[in-house]
């Protein structure tokens, strides 16, 4: 018989998404991980009694820029706070003409063009290789798009989210590539999270909210903070009331991810038991728990 898993929902929150309001029984609290400081504490709470953990991105206070968050330690405090899908919410900008400022986008594909990041759990002493062929959870985004159709919200289910290492924005002759390579919002952040998830063996679904059409567009100015920041905060009303839609819709004792997210590692690590590190294995008892003494 096949295990019953109750969803325990994380959220990270980008910019503009500090909190998360509604939330009963809430408590920030610190979780220590071996791979360094997470952006910030958890806030742990329920949602219409569903267990969700929530982690600012940048930390309260927007304090860590893209390439110095340490993504590892975000993802391996979610999965020792027993969380089991994660629900990415991330600011954008926008790459396709039909999708201006305030348009929601369920990702479903990446390019990491980052470079100055940690991008695995793995390492010498443990090697392994997961499949990230399809990034993200297609059940969480069948989940995002009825909550999406539900609350009336302007969304587009599939879509690619060109992630580049920042902290400033393209300039015109990227923003240009990268349309001509078809993506259709940029940002800074979910590269490598979603590639760490997959190797924590977590669900994982972006939910961009395009906050302006970074560059290349010629009847609007190129994207400024100020800019991003006042979408964000009409998005961030929109965000919430997604979540809120979606949350209860997970929150139902379910069986194993049908697309396998839960077993990403089942076949990953090549190193043989016997071989590996065993500093990096004690490292790796969250995020490989389920396999790694295999
Ligand atoms: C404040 S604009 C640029 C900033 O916003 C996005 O962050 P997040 O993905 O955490 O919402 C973008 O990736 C940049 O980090
Ligand atoms: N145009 C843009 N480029 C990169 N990250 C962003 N976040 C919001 N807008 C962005």
């Amino acid at each position: 018989m096949s295990e019953t898993i109750e969803p325990v929902i994380g959220l990270i929150g980008g910019s503009g998404l500090y909190d998360i309001d509604g939330l009963e029984d809430r408590t920030w609290k610190r979780v220590e991980s071996p791979w360094g400081e997470a952006s910030d504490e958890l806030l742990f709470g329920r949602l219409a009694g569903v267990k969700c953990v929530f982690l600012p991105r940048h930390g309260r206070g927007h304090r860590v820029p893209p390439s110095a968050l340490n993504y590892r330690a975000n993802i391996d405090v979610l999965k020792r706070a027993g969380v089991t899908e994660i629900l990415s919410l991330s600011a954008v900008g926008s790459l396709n003409g039909d999708l201006p400022p305030g348009h929601f986008v369920i990702v479903d594909q990446f390019i990491d063009r980052t470079f100055a990041r940690q991008k695995s759990f793995f390492e010498t002493g443990c090697v392994a290789h997961v499949s990230v062929a399809h990034p993200v959870c297609p059940r969480l985004g069948d989940v995002a798009e009825t909550a999406a159709r539900q609350i009336g919200l302007k969304h587009k289910r599939g879509g690619t989210y060109l992630v580049m290492e920042g902290p400033q924005f393209s300039t015109k002759a990227e923003s240009e590539l990268y349309r001509a390579w078809g993506c259709d919002v940029i940002g800074m952040t979910n590269m490598p999270e979603a590639k760490l998830a997959r190797e924590a063996e977590l669900c994982y679904a972006t939910i961009a909210m395009v906050t302006d059409f970074d560059c290349w567009h010629p009847d609007h100015d190129a994207v400024t903070v100020d800019a991003v920041v006042k979408v964000m905060h009409a998005n961030a009303d929109r965000a919430k009331a997604l979540v809120k839609a979606m949350v209860p819709m997970l929150g139902a004792p379910r069986g194993a991810c049908p697309a396998g997210c839960d077993r990403a590692l089942e076949y990953a690590i090549v190193t043989p038991k016997e071989m590996r590190d065993p500093a990096l294995v004690a490292k790796l008892d969250a995020v490989a728990g389920r396999v790694i003494h295999r």
